[in-house]
């Protein structure tokens, strides 16, 4: 039985290993990977079927946002496929809703489809969901000829949007999230002029536009120098990957208990930039096992503190800040400074809660120091971000009297975390 993140307490305290784990797992399916293909199918003419996907928040908003749009969702919990039929949103007039509930995907992905529409589609979420940036998107999808609302604030949700857009080149900064692009670049083959974009500024979280690119491949479209021609997506079979970030905090569990863990799954072949975590912990002393479908981390030595740009895998950051309070020297992330923006100010949340633990943590504008340390007990807080839950609960693996609030925040991206994590000892 899956232990569901509703199920667990108010505070959790995590329980020091009292060996090194060793450990096989296969984290649950990449949440990028399954929102991207439940949008491709969802614009595909037929039925498509999603073996490995992600049942969580995240995922489950993104099935009821296609829903909303259209498509005929039939989720399997159990065989964790989903079935998805789609339809063309551009034959499309009622209005619709759709509630993005915490997911920077779902909502930066389904704002150009339902610009498609030529019904009024309303996109809103979460009061954190709100207080992420929308503006690229939005002005983007007005240059190509979408009628744009913003109800609340400028640059925010809620918004609403009336297609059909109609394509043509358009320009989108880089250097806030990716996820505008690859919003845009999914839509487009549905857009009577096609869509070339032009970048107005640096690309962070770049592994993620060329999964886009793959995930669009494998349903029948071709993206060349982010320029779409009009065509039609195919539906398909499609196997997604294990999730990577997730796969993160095991790999991070092995190098700093001297342990092994093997993550299944995830080979050389992967989209997912995050699995560059493991070059990472190998940099910083772990060794890394590379298999054609499986990832080793073992440590054991010392690790060391090194100066690194996350500005490509930023999902793990909170993860390398964990593994750093136990390095042997400094660590200094760079190139994160979007990361403010996620589902909390990340630099700003992990510095303090490491220094409520009493480690020496300090932050700047594009990322943040950590030098090692001892944590003191602590109960750390985790601000509604899955990524604060998990990542800080590594802490608790060394040490005793670790906390985590709100451990069910986790449920945005992986609702069994707290049960995979009890697995290593
Ligand atoms: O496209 C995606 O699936 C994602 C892109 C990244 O966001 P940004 O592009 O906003 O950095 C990442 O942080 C997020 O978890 C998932
Ligand atoms: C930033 C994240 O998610 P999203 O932007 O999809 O809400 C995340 O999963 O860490």
């Amino acid at each position: 039985m899956t232990t569901t993140a509703e199920r667990l307490p108010d505070v959790l305290p995590i329980t020091p290993l009292t060996a090194p784990p060793v450990a096989t797992m296969r984290p649950p399916g990449s949440k990028s990977i399954t929102n991207r293909a439940l949008l491709c199918a969802a614009l595909a003419s037929g039925t498509s079927t999603l073996h490995g996907a992600l049942f969580a928040d995240d995922t489950r908003a993104m099935m009821d946002a296609v829903t909303a749009l259209g498509a005929t969702v039939v989720p399997d919990q159990d065989s964790n496929t989903v079935t998805v039929t789609g339809t063309d949103p551009r034959g499309s007039t009622g209005a619709a809703t759709v509630d993005a509930r915490q997911s920077g995907t779902t909502s930066r992905f389904v704002l150009p489809a339902a610009a498609l529409r030529p019904g009024r589609t309303v996109v809103d979420g979460t009061a954190q969901l709100r207080a992420r940036p929308f503006g690229p998107v939005l002005q983007a999808l007005r240059d190509i000829g979408a009628a744009v609302e913003e109800l609340d604030h400028p640059g925010f949700l809620p918004a609403a949007v009336r297609g059909p857009a109609r394509g043509g080149p358009v320009r989108v900064p880089g250097h806030l999230s990716s996820q505008f692009l690859s919003g845009l670049l999914m839509a487009a083959p549905l857009m009577a002029d096609g869509l070339t974009v032009e970048l107005t500024s640096p690309l962070v979280s770049v592994p993620y536009v060329d999964m886009t690119i793959a995930v669009m491949a494998a349903f029948g479209v071709e993206v060349r120098d982010l320029t779409v021609p009009p065509g039609t997506y195919r539906p398909t079979e499609y196997v997604v990957e294990p999730d990577a970030s997730a796969a993160s905090y095991f790999l991070a569990a092995a190098a700093i208990t001297g342990g092994r863990v093997t993550v299944r799954g995830l080979g050389s072949a992967s989209l997912q930039g995050d699995v560059g975590f493991a070059d990472v912990l190998e940099r910083m002393g772990a060794r890394v096992d590379r298999g054609a479908d499986e990832l080793t981390v073992t440590g054991g030595g010392p690790l060391h503190g090194i100066d690194v740009d996350m500005a490509d895998i930023s999902d793990t950051a909170q993860t390398l800040a964990a593994v750093a309070v136990f390095a042997d020297a400094p660590t200094r992330v760079r190139g994160i400074g979007f990361i403010r923006g996620k589902e909390t100010d990340r630099i700003g949340a992990v510095v303090t809660e490491l220094r409520r633990a009493g480690i020496d943590a300090v932050e700047d504008d594009d990322g943040f120091t950590i030098r090692p340390g001892t944590p003191r007990p602590t109960r750390f807080a985790t601000y509604d971000d899955h990524r604060m839950a998990m990542s800080l609960s590594l802490v608790g693996l060394r040490v005793p009297g670790i906390e985590i609030a709100d451990p069910a925040c986790v449920g945005k991206t992986y609702p069994g975390f707290f049960t995979d994590l009890s697995r290593l000892s």
